[in-house]
């Protein structure tokens, strides 16, 4: 699709017709002076008329009373009162007029007061040859250039003529009789168009001269004071040039491979339209049906003044109100849009038309800012229709092929090609189809031209009964109705279903767009687990230290104790036996002792033992406070069990978790009964958590616990055995064996609770 430059597709001509007769008669004074073929000055030229006053009566001009009220402009061109209708042919509408053959829509607008010569330029006179305008010049330059054209290639124009006029704001075909209240619609690829407005196809100038014929016949003209056949609707002359190649491609086509036969279709559109005159009620002397004609022309007129206000504002509005008349919808395309367009705007050189020119100039000049935007009607044929397809599919491999590199997981990426090469599979199987599809569409092209061929040569060469031809008898054009019915149905139906070949491509796409956006996220939401996985791990392995740490005080207090428990036992056994068995048993001995008593809770059982003697007393007060010591560490035991128990049960948790990545990372995530949702493995992270918190907290309390106990033992325990130990000095009266071990074994104690409180420091420090 080619696009020109856009200032280049809306033109703006001037044309300044003769003074007529009538205005000659009136004093006629020219009040335009054309400067160069571009510029022109409107003024209201009293010097002039002074001048012709001042000669009739034989006096001087006055020099203040030159001219005045002066307006210059520039457009496009400026055609002046001697231009031939050739000219204005040749530097204006020729170029509409090869735009169409071209592929473009192209329009040509005749804008204007009533009688400045907007049909004479469009129609001219067809009674003298010189005079014929726009429409018989472009008719002729198109076959022409048809015949010349379809000699030099194997090409296969069509033109078709239609004809339509809007009166009162109801569009009617001129040439059918029965085509009125025509309806405007839009599609995209033929634009806006008038529904049911019948197509004529031509095949000689003067076919179109007998269309144009018949359509005056039709339009709506009347006679006013300002024109005698002045056109009462706006009329819009249609010539549509089809054109279909087949050539070979050649190693210089973009993107096709040499040695294909290529088909291109370009449909081009030309639009002359004959405005109707806007006309000042308060001239024209309009009454009763002609007033009515005027206000519903000037209505329209003023829509189109709006519409190109719209077009041309500065500040770039966004609505056009192209919907507030017939006229101006049906111009859609050719103001602003997909189209070449020339507005030749028409004035009278006259003084009396000064105030309609000068806003018919500056009408001119306003659309002179219109952009428009024309781009050749191509159709490409099927097999250009597919190499697009697979351009496209090549782009999206591409696409998919650089997101797949950014996927870190290389069992994801396995998978991405997977579904790559699926989807492309599905692509091949419907390109394969579409092609099948485009040969049928092909045959059924072939068989067409074929039946079209035919039917030209039958009507052509048939002839019937006295001289008349076949082609007019009524069966014959019933056959020849349905056939052609029967064909374009059968090329209607092939084209909708290459369509829904075409929709059915295009949600393939989109389904892999959609896969890759889920593979995007399934792959963000692993990242996720994966993240959230190593941060429990931290914390597990956090807490395994801790717990570690811990057992390893525990155990360390627990040797400390059972050290000490041993001696206490072995110093109460001495007191009892006396100092001969001091010296039988070694250290080493009364800790494996003491160690077998605390496991096996025999400990417990001599905690009941009943003192012996008063003497005895502190010695089994203190192995009692050892006692609770005892049971406060079994309690601390058991209380590691329980963490460990714990610690146990968040493993099994994140062996599941793993099993649930594991899951996620082996295919699509769809939640189901069986499989615990994201939601529900984030809520088990978060509870273990608050677990490891929990355990935490447990710790710190022990910790307290047992910073208690010290405190106990060294506040209380050791200034009771102080006691004990000066009280029993201080009694002791002979010097008796029973004594000494008596004061070791104080001394014993004494030093079992120092010690004591020693082990728990270093905890307490290493804590
Ligand atoms: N360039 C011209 N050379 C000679 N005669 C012209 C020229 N332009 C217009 N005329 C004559 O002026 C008269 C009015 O012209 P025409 O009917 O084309 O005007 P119009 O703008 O179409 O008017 P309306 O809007 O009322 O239909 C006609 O008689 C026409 O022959």
């Amino acid at each position: 699709m080619r696009r020109e430059d856009v200032n280049e597709n809306f033109k703006v001509v001037i044309r300044i017709r003769p003074p007529l007769e009538r205005e000659i008669d009136q004093d006629f004074v020219n009040i335009v002076r054309v400067d160069d073929d571009r510029q022109l000055t409107i003024s209201e030229n009293v010097a002039l008329e002074t001048q012709q006053r001042s000669q009739k009566k034989g006096t001087e001009p006055q020099p203040e009373a030159m001219m005045y009220n002066s307006h210059s402009f520039t457009f496009d061109h400026v055609y002046d009162q001697r231009a031939r209708q050739v000219d204005v042919y040749n530097h204006t509408a020729r170029d509409a007029v090869r735009s169409t053959l071209a592929g473009y829509n192209a329009t040509i607008i005749a804008y204007g007061q009533t009688g400045t010569g907007k049909t004479f330029t469009m129609e001219g006179h067809s009674s003298s040859p010189e005079d014929r305008g726009i429409i018989p010049r472009a008719t002729e330059d198109i076959f022409n250039y048809i015949q010349q054209f379809s000699n030099q290639n194997d090409n296969h124009p069509k033109t078709k003529a239609s004809y339509l006029q809007i009166y009162n704001e109801n569009i009617s075909d001129l040439l059918s009789p029965d085509g009125s209240n025509l309806q405007i619609r839009e599609e995209k690829q033929k634009g806006v168009y008038v529904d049911k407005l019948k197509e004529f196809v031509v095949k000689t100038p003067q076919d179109i001269y007998a269309l144009m014929e018949r359509g005056a016949q039709i339009r709506a003209t009347g006679s006013t004071r300002l024109n005698e056949l002045s056109s009462r609707s706006h009329a819009v002359f249609i010539i549509i040039c089809e054109q279909s190649e087949t050539r070979m491609v050649d190693d210089g086509d973009y993107d096709s491979h040499e040695g294909e036969m290529r088909q291109s279709f370009k449909i081009g559109k030309l639009n002359l339209v004959d405005l109707a005159g806007s006309e000042r009620v308060r001239y024209s002397g309009a009454t009763g049906q002609r007033l009515e004609e005027s206000k519903k022309i000037n209505q329209s007129l003023s829509c189109l003044g709006n519409v190109i206000a719209a077009l041309t504002d500065p500040r770039g509005r966004q609505h056009i109100p192209y919907r507030d008349s017939k006229l101006t919808r049906l111009l859609e395309d050719s103001l602003g849009g997909n189209c070449k367009t020339t507005m030749m705007a028409m004035i009278s050189p006259a003084l009396e038309a000064f105030s309609e020119s000068l806003s018919t100039l500056k009408f001119a000049y306003r659309a002179k800012s219109i952009k428009n935007e024309a781009q050749v009607n191509e159709d490409l044929d099927h097999k250009m229709l597919l190499r697009k397809y697979e351009r496209e599919l090549k782009q999206l491999r591409l696409e998919l092929e650089k997101k797949s590199r950014n996927v870190v997981d290389k069992k994801r990426l396995l998978e991405l090609e997977e579904q790559k090469r699926r989807a492309e599979e599905d692509k091949l199987a419907a390109i394969t189809a579409l092609e099948q599809r485009s040969r049928a569409f092909l045959k059924e092209q072939k068989m067409k031209r074929y039946l079209e061929q035919r039917i030209t040569f039958m009507e052509n060469e048939l002839v019937v009964g006295l001289g008349e031809k076949m082609q007019e008898t009524p069966a014959f054009r019933k056959l020849l109705k349905q056939e052609y019915d029967r064909v374009q149905k059968k090329y209607e139906n092939t084209l909708a279903e290459l369509e829904r070949e075409r929709q059915s491509i295009e949600e393939d796409k989109a389904q892999v767009d959609r896969y890759k956006q889920l593979l995007l996220k399934q792959r963000d939401i692993m990242i996720a687990l994966t993240g959230r996985l190593n941060e429990r791990d931290e914390t597990i392995l956090a807490l395994q230290e801790e717990l570690d740490a811990y057992d390893h005080h525990q155990k360390m207090l627990e040797d400390a104790l059972d050290r000490k428990t041993a001696a206490l036992i072995h110093s109460q056994r001495m007191s009892h036996e006396g100092p001969a068995s001091v010296n039988t048993t070694t250290p080493a001995e009364e800790a494996q002792f003491a160690g077998i008593l605390n496991r096996t809770g025999d400990y417990a059982s001599d905690e009941g033992t009943e003192p012996t003697s008063g003497k005895d007393l502190p010695v089994n007060g203190s192995a009692s406070k050892i006692g609770d010591l005892q049971s406060k560490l079994q309690r601390s035991y058991l209380e590691n069990e329980t963490l460990m128990t714990q610690y146990r049960q968040m493993e099994e948790d994140n062996k599941r978790l793993r099993q649930r990545l594991l899951q996620v990372t082996k295919g699509p995530i769809i939640p189901d009964a069986s499989t615990p949702s994201l939601e529900s493995v984030v809520a088990v992270v978060d509870s273990q958590k608050q677990q490891i918190y929990g355990l935490k907290q447990q710790c710190i309390t022990k910790e307290k616990e047992k910073q208690a106990l010290k405190t106990i033992l060294e506040t209380r325990m050791k200034p009771m055995m102080e006691t004990i130990r000066k009280n029993t000095e201080a009694n002791i009266t002979d010097d008796s064996e029973v004594n000494t071990v008596t004061m070791k074994t104080i001394i014993g104690m004494t030093r079992l609770v120092e010690a004591s409180i020693e082990a728990l420091t270093i905890k307490a420090q290493s804590s």
